[in-house]
């Protein structure tokens, strides 16, 4: 952070690595960046004085919605704010977005909405949260963590949530809209940072339609048989003989082909 200005970057991710459904996530090289702006005094030009921020865009980003109540990263920023004493941006903030991550194409934009907003409301209420605090709130918009894990950490992560409570919500998605109704409730999230050789280069895909993630979720059945669900020790067991997996065979075993047929996130969709 250099004076009132700063920027904030934050990578795609590619989720559901291998066996790892909603479990293991890695970040790739292709950023959402936000160019924050904060201002001593209201400008006169200012566009949302009731939340004291205004965002923009540069690139195609036709789709997302501007104002602060809707507007994912705003709607992030602002919760945490307002969960922690201020009842708007403490300081005029301008935001310039530049995102380079392809909308409901499977490769975390959301994600990266949420840690962006998240990160945000840290810098601009000075809240000195960790990134393992930040993650409990990301969690409140996408109670699935293997896309915000590695999006606010980096690298390949398996992680996973422990629930504070019995409840297992995991149907929320990026909603904007729903921000006002939620609340932080406890859960946390485990993380397990998984070492790489960097000869290992990412090849993206990205559909030429846009899926959200809440209707791609809906068509998952609520349980499975236990026949359906590889885990990555079942892999060891089977493709090497490994009693438990190392780091290198859950690297080998999710980047590799064997693991596709995994049941919960191929069939029904
Ligand atoms: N930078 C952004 N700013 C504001 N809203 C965004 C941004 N990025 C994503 N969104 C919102 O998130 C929606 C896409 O979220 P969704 O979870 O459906 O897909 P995804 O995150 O791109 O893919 P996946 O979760 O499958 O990897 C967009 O349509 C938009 O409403
Ligand atoms: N694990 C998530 C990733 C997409 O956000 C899913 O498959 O729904």
């Amino acid at each position: 952070m250099s004076g009132n200005r700063f920027e904030i970057r934050v990578p795609a991710t590619s989720a559901n690595m291998g066996p790892g459904f909603d479990v293991i996530g890695l970040a790739v090289n292709i950023l959402l960046k936000l160019d924050i702006s904060l201002y001593e005094e209201v400008p006169s030009s200012a566009k949302n004085p009731g939340f004291n921020v205004e965002i923009q865009y540069s690139g195609d980003n036709s789709t997302v919605p501007l104002e602060p109540e809707k507007n994912i990263i705003l709607v992030v920023a602002l919760f945490i704010l307002k969960n922690n004493g201020f009842s708007k941006f403490p300081k005029y903030t301008k935001v310039v977005a530049e995102n380079n991550i392809p909308l409901g194409r499977g490769m975390g934009s959301s994600a990266a909405a949420i840690v962006a907003g998240a990160i945000l409301a840290n810098e601009v209420g000075k809240l000195g949260f960790s990134r393992e605090e930040l993650l409990k709130y990301c969690l409140v918009f996408e109670n699935h963590p293997d896309n915000i894990t590695p999006a606010m950490v980096g690298g390949i992560v398996a992680s996973y949530i422990n629930h504070a409570s019995n409840s297992d919500d995991n149907t929320a998605t990026a909603d904007a809209n729903k921000g006002s109704n939620k609340s932080i409730s406890g859960d946390s999230i485990d993380f397990v940072r998984v070492p790489y050789s960097d000869k290992i280069k990412a090849v993206t895909v990205v559909p030429q339609f846009e899926l959200s993630t809440s209707v791609a979720r809906s068509v998952l059945p609520t349980s499975y048989e236990k026949s359906d669900v590889k885990t990555v020790g079942t892999w060891a067991r089977e493709n090497c003989g490994y009693p438990e997996p190392t780091e290198y065979t859950w690297i080998a075993w999710c980047l590799l082909e064997w693991c596709w047929p995994d049941r919960p996130r191929s069939g029904d969709r």
